[in-house]
């Protein structure tokens, strides 16, 4: 039983700044943080990303940099992106599983400067290697096979995981390849490398400026609905979240996030398990055009969009704001 007005009056503890931070339920640390990053060739490269304003692909010396600058801000992690020259890819996306390719050399480069202070998260998926642009293989109708694909992705994450990786993250949305990986993992020595599954991953309006970034974009024919989820869909979620963590996912991503904040919230009370949102590039791109035109306050965009994925439930955020986030945070 609680009181009722004028007994109470739930304005009372908002009356004051000092008062509205201790009855504040939700935080947000640069330790929620995940920072993505894009790698290109070359040295002292940086090349902005036209439709990601604010957002640059970075040579290795750069991207080395910006982990460092994570580290300042007390980001314990970022997440790496390659774009792979043309030349590189190919149908089949062998590139992938070059130990000497762009990632991986990212990944030791980061290593070898931070060695364990910051955490590296790799993505698991074709789709920076291919030249169709999509995750997997295709067979002749252009249909992506899910068996094949997954043995492939499994070499591609232990080519990550013997560069350095500390967070094994597919993104590819084949039916297996968890539990594929896992065990691939385990029996290569790995067995302290994590993985964190996009397990709810749409197939969603919101990625078009990370398939630019990445290079994919002008390559993609078609569509990834055979295999990205059918934005309708929830139960179908908590189907995907259950699979992967049977096969041994440590953690869950939901993308991308806003829009899909009701099923971080499902997830979180049904599974009780570490979650993860990546709010997209289409949503990063949307919050500075807002602030652009004039429609909102950047800062204050910025902060409260990522609070609400705490109050949803997340553990924390990947987001292209990181590095002005913390800042804004006071790091
Ligand atoms: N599998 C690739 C991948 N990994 C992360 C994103 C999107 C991230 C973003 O938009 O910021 C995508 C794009 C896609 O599935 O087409
Ligand atoms: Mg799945």
């Amino acid at each position: 039983m609680t009181a009722s007005y004028p007994n109470l009056r739930l304005r009372r503890t908002r009356a004051s700044a000092w008062s509205r931070a201790l009855h504040r339920e939700t935080v947000l640390a640069p330790a929620n943080l995940i920072w993505p990053l894009f790698v290109t060739e070359g040295s002292g490269v940086e090349e902005p990303i036209a439709s990601l304003p604010g957002v640059s692909r970075w040579s290795i010396d750069g991207i080395v940099k910006r982990a460092n600058e994570a580290l300042d801000l007390g980001i314990p992690c970022v997440a790496l992106f390659p774009n792979t020259q043309a030349e590189r890819r190919s149908d089949e996306g062998a590139e992938a599983l070059n130990p000497d390719n762009l990632m991986c050399r990212a990944i030791r480069a980061i290593k070898d400067a931070c060695g364990s202070d910051i955490g590296v998260l790799t993505d698991v998926a074709l789709d920076p290697y291919t030249s169709h642009g999509q995750d997997g293989l295709i067979d002749r109708q252009g249909y992506v096979t899910n068996d094949d694909t997954v043995a492939v992705l499994v070499d591609q994450a232990m080519n990550q995981a013997e560069a350095g990786a500390d967070i094994i993250a597919p993104s590819d949305m084949m039916d297996g390849r968890v539990r594929a990986i896992r065990m691939a993992l385990e029996m290569g020595g790995h067995a302290n490398v994590q993985i964190m599954s996009y397990a709810a991953k749409y197939a969603s309006a919101f990625y078009g400026p990370f398939r630019d970034a990445v290079g994919s974009g002008g390559l993609l024919k078609g569509d990834k609905k055979s295999y990205q989820m059918d934005p309708g869909n929830a139960e179908e979620a908590l189907r995907e979240v259950a699979l992967d963590l049977a096969e041994g996912a440590d953690s869950v991503m939901v993308k991308p996030g806003l829009p899909y904040l009701d099923i971080v919230r499902r997830v979180k009370e049904r599974f009780e398990v570490p979650v993860f949102a990546y709010q997209v590039s289409g949503e990063y791109a949307m919050i500075e055009a807002a602030a652009a035109a004039g429609a909102g306050d950047r800062d204050a965009l910025v902060l409260e969009t990522l609070l609400a994925f705490r109050r949803a439930g997340c553990s924390g955020v990947l987001t292209y704001h990181a590095a002005h986030a913390a800042r804004l945070l006071g790091a």
